[in-house]
C-alpha cells in the first residue's frame, strides 16, 4: 500500500554490544491508513513494544524508515511540533504514565501547555468537561489526582490527554491489558467509538489475540523481531496461514479453557 498515514519500512533495531548484537526488531514493514486500526500481535519479546518506541519517536532504529504522511518521524525531540501532536502514544500503566502530583485538570492542562495549537480559544473549563465527557467521565474527576482513581478511570484519563492535542494516529501500547476484563472491555467500546467520532488511526499493540480481534481491521504478527504474516483481522485470526499464529491462537483458546483470569 503506498500512501497510508503511517508507514514502517524495513525497521531494523539491535539492542547490546557490537559483540554480541541482539536483533529485536529485524526488517518489519508495516502501514496504518487513515482512520484503520492495525493490530501487531506476537509473544513477549517478539518486538512489539519497540517497534511502537520508534513510532513514538522514544528508540532510535538501526536502519529503516518511519513516515506520517511521508514525512519523516524523527526522534522526539528533533520531531516538529505538529507530527509530535499528530502521533500520541497511550501506555500500558496508567498511573505510573500520569504525573500523580497532579490534578486531572492539571494533566490535560500540560498537554494544551506543550502544544498550544490545540489549546481552546474560548472556556477552558467548559473544553475540559466535554473532553472528559468523550472519555466517559463526569466533570468532577476534573479535581481529583490519579492516585484517587481506578486502573481504568486513569486509562480514560490517559486517553483524554492524548486526545486533547488532536491527534491522527494513536499508538496503544498493551493499553488494556493492566486491567481487570469487565474494564478492558469498557476501555476497549471507548477506543471504538473514539476512533469514528475522532476519526483515528491506531496501532493497536497487544499479546492478547481476544483483545486484538475486537478492535483491529487489520493484524500483523511478530516473531522474533520479523512480521510473519499479516492481513485483514478476520482472515488472520480467522484462518491463519503461518504456524505460529496458529499456535498463538491455539494458546489462547487453552486460557480460554482454562477459565477466566484471576485479577488482582
Ligand atoms: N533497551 C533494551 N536493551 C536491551 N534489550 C532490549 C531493550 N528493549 C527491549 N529489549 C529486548 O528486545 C526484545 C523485544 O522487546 P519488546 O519489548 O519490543 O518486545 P514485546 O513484543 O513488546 O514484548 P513485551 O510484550 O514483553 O513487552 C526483548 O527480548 C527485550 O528483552
Amino acid at each position: 500500500m503506498t500512501g497510508a498515514l503511517l508507514e514502517i519500512r524495513d525497521l531494523r533495531v539491535t539492542f547490546g554490544r557490537r559483540r554480541d548484537p541482539f536483533v529485536a526488531v529485524d526488517g518489519v514493514s508495516l502501514d496504518v491508513g487513515a482512520e484503520e486500526t492495525v493490530g501487531l500481535v506476537g509473544e513477549s519479546g517478539s518486538g512489539k513494544t519497540t517497534v511502537a518506541r520508534c513510532v513514538a519517536g522514544l528508540q532510535r532504529p538501526d536502519a529503516g524508515t518511519v513516515t506520517f504522511e511521508g514525512r519523516p518521524l524523527e526522534r522526539a525531540g528533533r520531531r516538529p511540533a505538529e507530527l509530535q501532536r499528530a502521533v500520541q502514544m497511550v501506555f500500558q500503566d496508567p498511573r505510573s504514565s500520569l504525573n500523580p502530583r497532579m490534578s486531572v485538570a492539571g494533566i490535560i492542562g500540560e498537554a494544551w501547555r506543550t502544544h498550544p495549537s490545540t489549546a481552546p480559544d474560548g472556556d477552558r473549563t467548559q473544553a475540559l468537561h466535554a473532553l472528559l465527557a468523550d472519555v466517559g467521565m463526569d466533570a468532577d474527576v476534573a479535581d481529583r489526582r490519579p492516585g484517587d482513581l481506578s486502573g481504568g478511570q486513569c486509562q480514560r484519563v490517559s486517553i483524554a490527554r492524548a486526545l486533547a492535542v488532536r491527534p491522527r494516529l494513536l499508538v496503544c501500547d498493551e493499553a488494556v491489558s493492566a486491567l481487570d476484563v469487565s474494564v478492558q472491555a469498557q476501555i476497549l467500546r471507548l477506543l471504538v467509538d473514539l476512533r469514528s467520532t475522532h476519526h483515528l488511526a491506531m496501532l493497536f499493540i497487544s499479546h492478547d489475540l481476544g483483545v486484538v480481534h475486537q478492535i483491529a481491521d487489520r493484524v500483523a504478527v511478530m516473531r522474533r523481531g520479523e512480521v510473519v504474516e499479516e492481513g485483514l483481522a478476520t482472515d488472520v485470526l480467522g484462518s491463519p496461514r503461518h504456524e505460529y499464529t496458529q499456535a498463538l491462537l491455539d494458546a489462547a483458546l487453552d486460557l480460554d479453557d482454562a477459565g477466566p483470569a484471576v485479577t488482582a
